[in-house]
């Protein structure tokens, strides 16, 4: 099972400082985690038509089931994550971006300035989180109990979890 974990930032992909969200994001999906995955991890800049490009790679070539995004959220000019997801998905989920500002807006009260999105391109989820690191275990946190059956339900493999941190929610069917 492979997860991509996409780091948008200007700065951290030229260098200027080190990528803290692609790390961070893989620790929080080892915690959150109990079966087998493979991480696929990049730093690119914030230019739509390579966040595109990535996205599509992940989902299509490298068959990441689940891509985890962190940076590109807001709205400065050369924020343009949710626009480069939505162009790849066929179906948006906005209750991911909905629930995931609704709980950081406990932190901060400049939460409501993300944007971040969630889609599915054929059979991987997409997810995007906002590019501070300290945002990114509890948003990540939020939405993890739907994800196992998101993905369920296009076709993806069984994800489960350490019920301990985080348990994932499958309606009985
Ligand atoms: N990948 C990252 N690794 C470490 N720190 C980050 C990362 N992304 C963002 N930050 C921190 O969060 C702050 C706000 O992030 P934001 O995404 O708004 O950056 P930005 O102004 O868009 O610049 P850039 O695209 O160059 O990261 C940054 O100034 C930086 O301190
Ligand atoms: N949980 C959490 N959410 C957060 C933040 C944060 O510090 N913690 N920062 C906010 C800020 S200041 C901005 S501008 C937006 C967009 O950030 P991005 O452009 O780095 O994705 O995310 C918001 N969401």
């Amino acid at each position: 099972m492979r997860i991509g974990i996409l780091t948008v930032s200007d700065r951290a992909s030229r260098g200027v400082y080190e990528d803290k969200g692609g790390p961070a994001i893989r620790a929080c999906l080892a915690e959150f985690l109990s079966c087998e995955w493979e991480p696929h991890a990049l730093v690119i800049p914030d230019e739509q038509d390579q966040i595109e490009a990535t996205l599509k790679a992940m989902c299509d070539d490298e068959g990441c089931c689940l891509v985890v995004t962190t940076g590109g959220t807001g709205p400065a000019k050369r924020d343009v994550t949710p626009e480069a997801t939505e162009a790849v998905c066929e179906k948006m989920l906005p209750g991911f971006g909905e629930l995931m500002r609704a709980v950081s807006l406990q932190s901060v009260p400049t939460a409501i300035l993300s944007r971040q999105t969630a889609g599915i391109r054929g059979e991987s989820l997409i997810v995007n989180l906002p590019g501070k690191p300290a945002a990114i275990r509890e948003c990540l946190l939020a939405v993890m109990p739907a994800i196992p059956y998101c993905i369920d339900l296009i076709g993806g493999p069984v994800l489960t979890t350490n019920e301990e941190v985080v348990k994932a929610f499958r309606p009985k069917q």
